[in-house]
């Protein structure tokens, strides 16, 4: 009985799908008229980097879908490799004053949103997802990634620090044991070793598959009274959720004067250097 119900909830070829966002936009909201989930889709070419404009749709696309009382979030990309690069590099590299200030804000806004949502979540990870791709992916409830790709918090390597919110979503997934080492050699997992560690749910062998898989979580409440599940679930996240309300200014003032330290700003330059070198290869 219960498999029927969620296998009811699995989106078909043939299930309708309203489109809620245009085009235009830097993501795309497309609900399953059978299912009622929201698949929340992030496609700005060519690697998904999270700038001011990406992170102020995911925000709004977030938004949307909570207000639409959509029966739960899958969060994917475009990109038939990339789920998100991370933070795109440009925006802290020699940034403009004020408009580092509203990415900040705005990423604060995105991770506040998606790590507390009402609706349930998951992350269709269906390419490689690097830092902020991982940020957003353990912002989730559950998490399903296609093989070959690398996920992970690798901030140390760029000779950054993860702000504490960023290793609170990692630490929701992973053994603090795993997470410390895992953050203090900045390692990217392989889809194997992520499943390996609990850092994903499952492995998918296509980005149907892993849609699929990811509808079939959420289903998985269909028995379940959605205001009991949404109470319980912001319960559990409320100490984390709490502590970035409650620290956002003096969050914001650390990260802009870290960014702007000169160390700081020349590896950055070196790192995206050796991207875009590597890129010409
Ligand atoms: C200071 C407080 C803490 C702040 C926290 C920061 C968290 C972050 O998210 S920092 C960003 C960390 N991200 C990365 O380290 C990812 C770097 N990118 C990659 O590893 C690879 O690009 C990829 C595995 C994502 C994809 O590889 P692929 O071979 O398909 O593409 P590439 O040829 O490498 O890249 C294409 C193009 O995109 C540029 N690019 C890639 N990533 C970024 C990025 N994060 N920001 C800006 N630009 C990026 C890359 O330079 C190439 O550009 P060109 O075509 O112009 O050469």
């Amino acid at each position: 009985m219960l498999r029927s119900t969620i296998s009811s909830l699995v989106p078909r070829a043939t299930s309708v799908a309203r489109h809620m966002s245009n085009a235009a936009k830097l993501t795309t909201v497309e609900i399953n008229d059978v299912t009622g989930i929201a698949t929340l889709t992030m496609n700005r070419p060519p690697v998904n980097g999270l700038n001011l404009e990406l992170l102020t749709d995911l925000n709004n696309s977030i938004q949307e879908i909570e207000d639409n009382k959509s029966r739960g979030l899958i969060l994917t990309s475009s990109n038939p490799t990339i789920f998100s690069a991370g933070l795109d590099i440009l925006e802290m590299y020699k940034p403009d004053k004020e408009r580092l200030k509203a990415f900040w804000t705005t990423l604060q806004d995105v991770w506040l949103a998606l790590y507390g949502s009402a609706v349930p979540t998951a992350a269709a990870i269906n390419g490689h997802s690097p830092a902020g791709g991982c940020l957003l992916a353990t912002s989730c409830e559950y998490r399903v990634m296609l093989p070959k790709f690398t996920i992970g918090l690798n901030e140390t390597k760029l000779g950054i620090v993860a702000p504490k919110w960023f290793m609170s979503s990692f630490l929701s997934v992973l053994p603090r044991r795993v997470a410390e080492r895992a953050l203090n050699q900045g390692r990217m997992f392989t889809t194997d070793e992520a499943l390996r560690n609990g850092l994903i749910d499952e492995v998918a062998n296509s980005k149907e598959e892993a849609l699929a898989k990811c509808a079939e979580f959420i289903g998985s409440f269909s028995k379940v009274n959605p205001l009991a599940r949404s109470l319980t679930k912001q319960q559990l996240r409320a100490a984390e959720l709490s502590e970035l309300e409650n620290e956002r200014a003096q969050d914001l003032e650390k990260f802009i004067f870290f960014v702007n330290q000169p160390a700081v700003q020349k590896g950055l330059g070196i790192y995206l250097e050796n991207l875009k070198k590597k890129s010409k290869n």
